[in-house]
């Protein structure tokens, strides 16, 4: 390993609890009014004006033990929204979220680039691009998505094992960075670039076969992986952009998986990757990015875990960065918008099948996937205070599969039929992953936005299925 990989890390800030999640904190109550989901201009770069924690995103208010979102009680919402289950979000958790980015990046050429994928509401995308974001793609939907939101394509990354050809021209036409996956997607990307006669600037996709710890679903830059090029064929990649007038090879990217925890993964993968730049340039190309990927974690849990904070994030690799004078790219997803989000569901009614309690919600895998997908654990608690008996219950939706749960083995207060229940940090890899199984309908978003609720989303139709069915009604 060369020089950087024995140096400690300069100006290390110290492991700082997340400030994500539930805060506890008294605030005024604001009337919950609903806005018309017609679009609304997105203004000039937005400013965060509060600090984590005084009513910034989703927390129990103090006094009275209700669960707010920023200054708004989540049950008076409940009952102006006449859709249920729906997905609810603050603004200011994600703008938060990505004033911590912003700041942590401070002091290095950065394109930070949000990753689209967990989160591809328009307006919280038009929120992002606005707020001077890049993004990073994994489709020609979603780059056309960027596109209406307004995300510059020359700040957006398009990442992908199976990238189509017209996905890939729509790409080179934009100006978007590509990142190669392979043999076959390096032929593609060149086909692109020659058919729409543009000049593509490209990526190489390489594993640091660094463990991220992660479960296995989500993990992508060991060797084993299905995505990125094979290390030992490096120099065929660059033998191949070398012969194409139309590529210019400009940076490498690695993305390890997600729901990391600790930073010093990135840091191992980055040294890794500092070698392959190395190698690279001394072959007589001018690499530009460092693209480390996504992937930061965030406390799910809600009991209070320190996890590491954007700031901690870049500042392991900072050193590596400035030494080798490159821009560094990331993508996140899950630290963005996950705690800025929370299903809001109501209880059908509540069962024991004489060894398990269950509480049925209408929320179901179809509407949030996470727990039956990957075993995940999403905190989930009641919308109003109770002093009904606490037990143990499996939280489970309506849907015709025992895999349906959004929580196994919860201790909560004895909840009624209409009750309002919430599954917490939803932001992000939920409304995105949704389906239409057993023909739910994909549900309604609303943020909350200054004080006031914003219908983000309609609910889906039946009707919208029976089109799709070339029925109509
Ligand atoms: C290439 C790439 N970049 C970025 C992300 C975003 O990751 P995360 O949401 O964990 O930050 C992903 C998803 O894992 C990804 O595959
Ligand atoms: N869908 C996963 C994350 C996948 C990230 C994309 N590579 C999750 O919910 O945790």
């Amino acid at each position: 390993m060369q020089a950087l990989s024995s140096r400690s890390v300069a100006g290390r800030s110290p492991c700082v609890a997340r400030a994500q999640g539930r805060h506890v904190c008294v605030v005024p109550r604001a009337a919950a009014t609903v806005e018309k989901p017609e679009e609304k201009v997105v203004g000039a770069a937005w400013q965060f004006t509060q600090p984590a924690g005084k009513g910034l995103g989703f927390y129990t208010g103090a006094e009275d033990g209700y669960l707010y979102v920023d200054q708004m009680r989540v049950e008076d919402i409940r009952h102006q929204v006449p859709e249920s289950p729906f997905y609810l979000y603050s603004k200011n958790r994600i703008m938060h979220n990505y004033a911590s980015y912003q700041q942590a990046l401070a002091g290095i050429d950065s394109l930070p680039c949000y990753a689209v994928k967990a989160n591809n509401n328009l307006i919280i995308m038009k929120e992002l691009a606005a707020a001077g974001a890049g993004a990073v793609l994994v489709s020609g939907n979603e780059l056309k998505m960027a596109t209406v939101a307004g995300f510059d394509p020359k700040r957006t990354v398009f990442n992908g094992n199976g990238k189509l050809p017209w996905e890939l021209e729509l790409a080179a036409e934009k100006g978007v960075l590509i990142n190669i996956d392979s043999e076959f997607d390096l032929a593609n990307i060149a086909a692109a670039a020659r058919k729409t006669g543009k000049k593509v600037s490209v990526l190489l996709r390489i594993n640091p076969d660094v463990d991220p710890q992660v479960h296995a679903y989500v993990s992508t830059g060991l060797a084993s992986s299905k995505f990125g090029i094979r290390n030992s064929h490096i120099k065929w990649f660059l033998d191949e952009i070398r012969k194409e007038p139309l590529l210019e090879l400009v940076g490498v990217h690695s993305h390890l998986g997600s729901t990391i925890t600790k930073v010093n993964i990135f840091r191992d993968a980055a040294l890794i990757m500092c070698d392959f730049v190395k190698m690279i340039r001394e072959e007589g190309f001018n690499l530009k990015y460092l693209n480390i990927g996504g992937g930061l974690g965030i406390d799910y849990s809600h009991q209070g875990q320190v996890l590491p904070t954007p700031t901690d994030l870049i500042d392991t690799v900072r050193d590596i960065v400035k030494e080798l004078g490159l821009t560094l790219v990331i993508e996140p997803g899950r630290s963005m918008v996950a705690t800025s989000c929370a299903l809001v569901n109501t209880v059908t009614g509540v069962k024991t099948n004489g060894s398990k309690n269950f509480v049925v919600i209408d929320g179901s895998m179809a509407t949030l996937i996470r727990p039956s997908l990957y075993g995940a654990y999403q905190h989930i608690e009641l919308t109003t205070p109770s002093k009904e008996a606490v037990q143990v219950f499996d939280v489970v939706g309506p849907i015709c599969e025992s895999g349906d749960y959004l929580g196994k083995d919860r201790e909560l207060p004895t909840p009624k039929a209409g009750d309002g229940i919430v599954v917490h940090d939803a932001g992000a890899y939920c409304m995105s992953m949704a389906s239409n199984y057993n023909l739910k309908m994909r549900p309604a978003e609303y943020l909350v936005e200054n004080g006031k609720l914003r219908k983000i989303r309609h609910e889906e139709r039946l009707e919208d299925q029976l089109k799709a069915s070339f029925e109509g009604l």
